[in-house]
């Protein structure tokens, strides 16, 4: 049996990645793939605890802390969704994954670059995304999408500095991996969107079938 594939959505909050997840679960099941729709941080018993600690606006912490328990709570995905589903032939797709850290820890708070390099390799070894979307809106847009929705959490009440340095470390990730990370423009009306990441889906489809071949 052939192994599945890991998918992952990016982008600052208010891109758009909740809405196209839902989306892409269809897409994918109508290829007659059966696919498991997860989160990070959370998606574990253990991660979604930990995604409670990191969000609650009463709490402060170190930065490294912080770089630390998504690491922690990666870790767990993997262990307990990720690489099981994708051992099984099954279809993972992640609302976030490592590229996140970057952008946010790493970029946003001023983690050491290396420091998050050394802890993906540490809990991922060499296990890298098929694909990853990132969606790329501009700061405003993002906030004025998120407020139009709920209530901000610790990350969403953040400065437009640290959403504009977040950003950068997104930009700075898909320089890194420009084969794995696909970047749409997530400013476009939805139906524009959709049909770039519908073309995005085709391709990596294709390319799939081929390989399989
Ligand atoms: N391209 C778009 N055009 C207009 N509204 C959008 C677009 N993408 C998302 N939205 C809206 O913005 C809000 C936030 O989208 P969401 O998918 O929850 O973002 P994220 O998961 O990236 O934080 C939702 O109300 C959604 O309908
Ligand atoms: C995975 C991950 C998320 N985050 C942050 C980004 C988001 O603001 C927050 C939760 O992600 P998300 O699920 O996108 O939030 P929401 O449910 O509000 O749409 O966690 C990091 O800072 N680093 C990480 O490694």
């Amino acid at each position: 049996m052939q192994n599945g594939k890991f998918i992952t959505l990016e982008g600052i909050d208010g891109a758009g990645k909740s809405t196209h997840l839902a989306w892409l679960e269809d897409y994918l099941c109508s290829k007659g793939v059966k696919v498991v729709v997860t989160r990070e941080p959370g998606g574990t018993a253990v991660g979604e605890q930990l995604r409670a600690l990191l969000l609650d606006q009463r709490h402060t912490m170190h930065a490294e802390t912080e770089a630390l328990l998504m690491f922690a709570a990666r870790r767990e995905h993997l262990d307990k969704i990720i690489l099981p589903a994708i051992q099984r032939g099954d279809w993972v797709v992640s609302d976030r994954f490592s590229d996140a850290s970057f952008a946010y820890q790493g970029c946003g708070r001023g983690v050491a670059w290396e420091k998050l390099v050394l802890l993906e390799q540490w809990v991922q070894e060499d296990f890298y995304p098929d694909l990853t979307v990132y969606i790329d809106v501009p700061v405003m847009l993002g906030r004025e999408r998120v407020n139009s929705v709920k209530a901000a959490d610790r990350f969403e009440s953040e400065t437009d500095a640290f959403f504009d340095r977040v950003r950068t470390g997104y930009l700075e990730r898909v320089r890194q991996f420009p084969q794995r990370m696909q970047i749409l423009d997530g400013s476009l009306p939805l139906d524009e969107v959709r049909a770039a990441l519908a073309g995005v889906m085709e391709h990596f489809w294709l390319n799939q079938a081929l390989h399989e071949k």
